[in-house]
Parts: C-alpha cells; structure tokens; sequence
C-alpha cells in the first residue's frame, strides 16, 4: 500500500484507549495471558479501565421488558442490494433484528427485491433504489427510522449513487444516524462534502475502502503502518466522523479518542462479515444515542457502539469457527448472534 508519510504528524493530545475485548470471551486461554497478548504491543491499561468501558457498551442495551411497543428497539433502514449483490442488504438486514432491532426495512432495486424478500419473510423490502422517485420514497420512511444503513450490496451505477446522495442529504437534514459501508464508501470517496462534519455518522471500510478514503481526503503523507494515528486522522479530516477500520485488529476513532477491538473472532474471510457489522452497528447506534450521557458517562455514544459491533461479529465468528471449521459462512454467523450477545453483554 503506498503509505502517506506523516510530516509533522502529532499523536501527543489524543486520548488513546486500547480495549481488550478479548478479555470478554469466555472461551479460550485464561484472562492474564490474554492480557499480556493484548497489550505486548501498546501501553498497559488496566483491567478496571476495560471493564468500564464494557461495562458502557452493556449500559447502553435497553432492557427487555413487556412495557414497550412494536419499533421502540429500532427500525433500521438498508439502503442497498442490486442486480449483483442481494446477500450483503440481507446479511445487514437480518443481523440488525437478530441483535435486537424490532423491523428492518431494506431499500433496493427493483429487480433485487423479490430475491431478498425470498430469503427472509422478517424483512420490509422496498423496490425503489432505481426509481426517479427514489429519494421522495425513502424520505417518506425516515421519520420512522431511527438509523440508515448505506451500502451493503449497492454496487457503483451511477444512478443509484445519484439517489444515494438524494438520501444521505435528507437523512442528515431529518438528523438520522447514518452507517457507511461497501458502495456507500465508494461515494464518500468520491464526494466526501456529504458526509464531512455530521457528528451521527460511522463509517466502516475494511482495507481497501479505507485506503481509497484516505487517498482521497488526506493531504499529507501518513504512515501506513501506524493504523490508530491513520484512522484518527482520517476521521479528523472528515470533520470527525467516526471511522471503524477493520481488520485483524478493528480500530476506530472520532477524531479524538481512539479505540481498538482485538477480541478473538475467526481465521475464516468470508465475504458478508462486514456487512452482519454494519448491521449490528446502525441499532447500536440507535441504542447508544437513545441511552442519553448519564449511561455512557461522556464517552462517544458512536464509539461505544462500533466497539460492540466489532466485539459482536468477531465472537459470532469464533463461535461460528469453532463448529463448523473451514465451512464457516456468513449465515453460519448470523445464527451465532443470538448466544454471542448473550455472552459478551448479558452475562
Ligand atoms: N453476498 C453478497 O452479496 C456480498 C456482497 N458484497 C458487496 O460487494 C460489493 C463490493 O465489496 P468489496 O468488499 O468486494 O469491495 P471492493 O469491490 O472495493 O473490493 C475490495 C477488494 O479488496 C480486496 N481486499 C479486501 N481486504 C483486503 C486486504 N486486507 N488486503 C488486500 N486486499 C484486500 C478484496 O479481495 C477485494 O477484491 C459491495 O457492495 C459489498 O457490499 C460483500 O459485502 C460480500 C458479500
Ligand atoms: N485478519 C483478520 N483477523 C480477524 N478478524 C478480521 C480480520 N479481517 C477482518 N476481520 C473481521 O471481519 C469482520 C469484517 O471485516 P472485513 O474486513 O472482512 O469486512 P468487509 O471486507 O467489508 O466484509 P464484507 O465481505 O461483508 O464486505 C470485522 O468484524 C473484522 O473485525
Ligand atoms: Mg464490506
């Protein structure tokens, strides 16, 4: 990767946390030796600096109770899924209802739609991605979503990327939370103005959509092998939205503070994890920002909400791993959500 060398780079001010979400796992090698794993590269931190900060990402998890009403745990939009690519809308779509969203609606073309309704009778599935009323039809819908997520399977056509720019202006004037991955990344790439500055927003490219981003909006040179400075910086001069970079080790920032999710998730790369990430993610969001600050004790709701959607997918992959070896799938994973949650954040 041609590396962007950082001249005057500054790592002095910004607060750094290193979260060892391994710690969480309740499998594998005993919790002190997975600590020193963690930290050999990074300055130490303590077990209690960690178990707060998990303890924020539980905070933020409303309670199940028989008070509530259909929808009052989210309703997640996708915003994706084309002639080529069904399963991405889908893999978003139905990780956010099995992490506890209570509809998630996918927005596609027309064509894609009765292949995504076909996997799933549980999913809203809108065939207005190709439209001219594309925009007027997803706005309609906005005021009952409480987070979009934009690009799992929306290819590069340019009309379609026409009427995302459509959506993602009018979810930023409505104040929606916004998740951009995949395709919708390729877009901000290309116009970064339309999601610079705007506090509610996450982006989550894997490696290559981070390398693209930051040859677009990084001016000065940034050194390739230090991913936490890179992902801040990225972040800063997208005017602080949050950036998720995953990889062997996932690495997001809002510009300011920066944490890391090294917790143990699977040898197995096979496409769709990303996209159950960006799923769990936008109801996370929706979670952290509704939980209000007495909850998340003035961390970034967004940080705390990509860290369990990182910790999340990685332990839905290890238990996915761990039955079904080289075989692992993405829907292998998927139906890991359920037990993974219930043994990072509920036990
Ligand atoms: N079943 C489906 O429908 C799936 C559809 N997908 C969709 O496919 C579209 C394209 O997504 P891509 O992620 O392929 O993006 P790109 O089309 O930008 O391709 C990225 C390329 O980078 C390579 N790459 C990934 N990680 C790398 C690393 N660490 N080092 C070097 N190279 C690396 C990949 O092999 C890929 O060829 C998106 O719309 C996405 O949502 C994917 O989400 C996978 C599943
Ligand atoms: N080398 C790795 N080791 C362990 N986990 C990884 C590694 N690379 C990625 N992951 C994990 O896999 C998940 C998806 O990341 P990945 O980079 O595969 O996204 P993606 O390419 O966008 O996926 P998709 O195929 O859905 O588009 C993340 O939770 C990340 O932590
Ligand atoms: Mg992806």
């Amino acid at each position: 990767m041609a590396t962007r060398a950082g001249a005057g780079t500054v790592v002095a001010g910004a607060a750094v946390v290193a979260l060892l979400s391994a710690a969480l796992a309740l499998y594998g090698p005993p919790l002190d030796a997975v600590l020193r794993r963690a930290f050999s590269l990074h300055k130490p931190h303590s077990i209690t600096d960690m178990e707060n900060t998990l303890q924020l990402v539980r905070n933020i998890i409303p309670p199940l109770t028989t008070k509530k009403h259909k929808g009052q745990d989210g309703r997640i939009g996708i915003v994706g899924g084309c002639q080529e690519y069904t399963g991405a809308p889908y893999f978003a779509a139905i990780s956010a209802l099995k992490v506890g969203a209570d509809l998630s609606h996918v927005f596609c073309t027309r064509e894609a739609a009765p292949v995504i309704k076909s996997y799933s009778p549980e999913l809203i599935v809108h065939p207005v991605l190709d439209s001219p009323s594309a925009v007027r039809d997803v706005e309609t819908w906005l005021p009952r979503l409480h987070a979009l997520v934009v690009g799992p399977g929306l290819g590069r056509d340019n009309v379609l990327l026409e009427n995302v720019k459509g959506i993602l202006e009018a979810s930023k004037a409505r104040d929606v939370p916004i998740i951009i991955d995949a395709d919708g990344l390729w877009l901000i790439a290309q116009h970064p103005a339309l999601i610079h500055g705007y506090r509610k927003a996450v982006l989550t490219p894997n490696h290559g959509e981070f390398t693209r981003l930051s040859d677009a909006v990084l001016r000065d040179l940034v050194d390739g092998s230090d991913h936490r400075e890179a992902v801040r910086r990225l972040s800063q001069a997208l005017g602080n939205v949050t950036v998720v970079r995953k990889g062997e080790r996932d690495v997001m920032s809002d510009g300011e503070h920066v944490l890391e999710c090294a917790h143990e998730g699977s040898s197995r790369r096979c496409g769709g994890q990303g996209d159950l990430l960006s799923g769990a993610l936008g109801v996370l969001v929706h979670w952290a920002l509704h939980a209000g600050p007495e909850k998340t004790n003035g961390s970034s709701p967004l940080l705390l909400a990509a860290l369990g959607a990182c910790s999340l997918t990685r332990q839905c992959g290890h238990q996915a791993f761990q039955k079904h070896g080289r075989s692992t799938t993405t829907t292998d994973m998927i139906a890991e959500v359920g037990p993974a949650f219930r043994r990072l954040f509920e036990t």
